[in-house]
């Protein structure tokens, strides 16, 4: 019997979470393996994202649930595509039109000006109706390039260069992704709030 609901039906996002999650000792399964499709992202801010979709996941399964939502925010395009990341080309967007459409976006931004950050939000809610969430966030920043580099992660990480680590996020292991991602942190400090509940 699981102890927790990941609120997320994205592949990348699940893979990352079931190992960053593994010292919490619990089981955890993903909404999609209890039927549960995704919540309707209405809000205008990744925590109201968040919240909207731990809710939804922990009503329908009766179970505590844990959410992320996330995103790029680019400094040069006013923080864009942020809360709209998963669908910056359209409702049905495959990770390479997103790309795609930054790409163009960024066409006439020379280096030195394509600063990015990706955001994690975290929720955890004990019950559908927890009226005190443990809410976490974090960010992670780099430049966007001006082609794709690298097969591992997911998302934008191919565009998303680490000067720090001379590479992207889709050149970086899986380890080292965790180690220094906005997801990564922000599993941490969950855990970090969980273990003091
Ligand atoms: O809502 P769920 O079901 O969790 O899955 P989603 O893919 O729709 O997730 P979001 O609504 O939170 O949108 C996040 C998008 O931001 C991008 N993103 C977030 N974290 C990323 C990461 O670690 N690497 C690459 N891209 C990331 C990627 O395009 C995601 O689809
Ligand atoms: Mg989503």
């Amino acid at each position: 019997m699981p102890s927790l609901v990941l609120a997320s039906g994205n592949a990348g996002k699940l893979a990352e979470f079931s190992q960053l999650l593994l010292p919490l000792g619990l089981t955890i399964c993903s909404q999609s393996e209890f039927g549960v499709s995704g919540a309707e992202e209405t809000g205008l801010t990744f925590v109201e994202n968040a919240l909207l979709k731990a809710r939804h996941a922990s009503r329908q399964t009766g179970l505590p649930a844990i959410a992320d939502d996330s995103g790029l925010a680019v400094d040069a395009l006013s923080g864009a595509p942020g809360i709209y990341s998963a669908r910056y080309a359209g409702p049905d967007s495959t990770d390479t039109d997103n790309n795609t459409r930054l790409l163009q976006a960024l066409e006439d931004v020379p280096s030195g000006h394509r600063q990015a950050r990706y955001w994690c939000v975290l929720v955890y809610l004990t019950h559908a109706d927890d009226p005190v969430p443990l809410i976490v966030q974090r960010d992670w920043q780099g430049e966007i390039l001006t082609s794709p580099r690298g097969a591992g992660g997911f998302g934008y990480d191919p565009l998303f260069y680490l000067p720090d680590h001379r590479c992207t996020a889709a050149e970086l292991s899986k380890e080292d992704k965790n180690h220094n991602s906005h997801r990564g942190r922000a599993v941490r400090d969950l855990i970090g709030l969980l273990s003091r509940t």
